[in-house]
């Protein structure tokens, strides 16, 4: 490892520490790490960096487990179920630590691009795209000014409402690789509809991904209509 490489695992490593101890008091991240508390206040506060042995343990140990219970302890559910994941979705650092372990637990080939929908998905999308050096494109509801050519995909929801979402034609060419990602996924129709944008653009589509299933109806739809790998951090039911 060169010196860069050390920084940048020592960087890393304190990342993670300082994810985790927003839900945690320095004994409980002593207790997760293995690592005295005091030394973990030190990393925490950027006085002092682990050094490379302990800076890999703490990134390896962060797995799906890890982020997944993160991510329950931040989300919450009003008394109808829907969701409130602004803990999430406003964490980029939180996010730059998914991408990795996303892509590695759903073995995601890189992509050319990584497509969401405004608004939630943005911040996931970022972070994925900048883990992937991918490019990012979301689409949105409403046409963005001054761009002339849009991919348009609408569905008619089950309550009647139509839904559209534009992407500028110029985001996506054809033969590209696409990922597809979104914050949250529940009945999977905003998912049909950035897959039907990929397909319209002539894109390859490489897979799917949410941090959150509500239910597994959402995903469910999407692996109906790719054969690629399909998958949420979390499901909740
Ligand atoms: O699987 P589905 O039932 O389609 O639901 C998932 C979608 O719903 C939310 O977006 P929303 O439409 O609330 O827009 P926002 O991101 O602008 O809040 C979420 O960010 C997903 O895009
Ligand atoms: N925030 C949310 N929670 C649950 N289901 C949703 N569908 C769209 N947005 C949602």
């Amino acid at each position: 490892m060169n010196r860069a490489e050390k920084a940048a695992l020592q960087l890393q490593a304190v990342a993670v520490l300082r994810m985790l101890k927003q839900t945690r008091t320095y004994e409980e991240l002593s207790d997760v790490t293995g690592l005295p508390a005091g030394d973990l206040n030190r990393y925490v506060n950027g006085h002092v960096l682990p050094g490379t042995d302990r800076a890999s343990e703490v990134v390896e140990s962060v797995g799906r487990d890890a982020l997944a219970d993160e991510l329950v302890a931040r989300v919450e559910f009003d008394h109808e179920g829907y969701v409130d994941n602004s803990g999430v979705v406003f964490d980029q650092s939180f996010l730059d630590l998914v991408a990795p372990v996303a892509a590695e637990t759903f073995e995601f080939e890189s992509p050319d691009v990584v497509l969401t929908a405004a608004t939630d998905g943005i911040t996931l999308g970022a972070a994925m795209a900048s883990f992937f050096d991918a490019r990012l494109a979301y689409a949105k509801k409403s046409k963005e000014t001054a761009v002339e050519e849009f991919i348009e995909s609408r569905q008619r929801l089950a309550s009647g409402i139509e839904l559209t979402y534009y992407l500028p034609a110029s985001a996506v060419n054809a033969g590209d690789t696409v990922l597809v990602v979104d914050d949250l996924i529940r009945s999977g129709e905003t998912q049909e509809l950035l897959l039907d944008i990929a397909l319209q653009g002539d894109a390859d589509v490489t897979g799917v991904f949410a941090l959150i299933a509500v239910g597994d109806e959402g995903l469910e739809r999407a692996r109906e209509i790719t054969d690629a790998p399909v998958g949420a951090l979390t499901t909740f039911e």
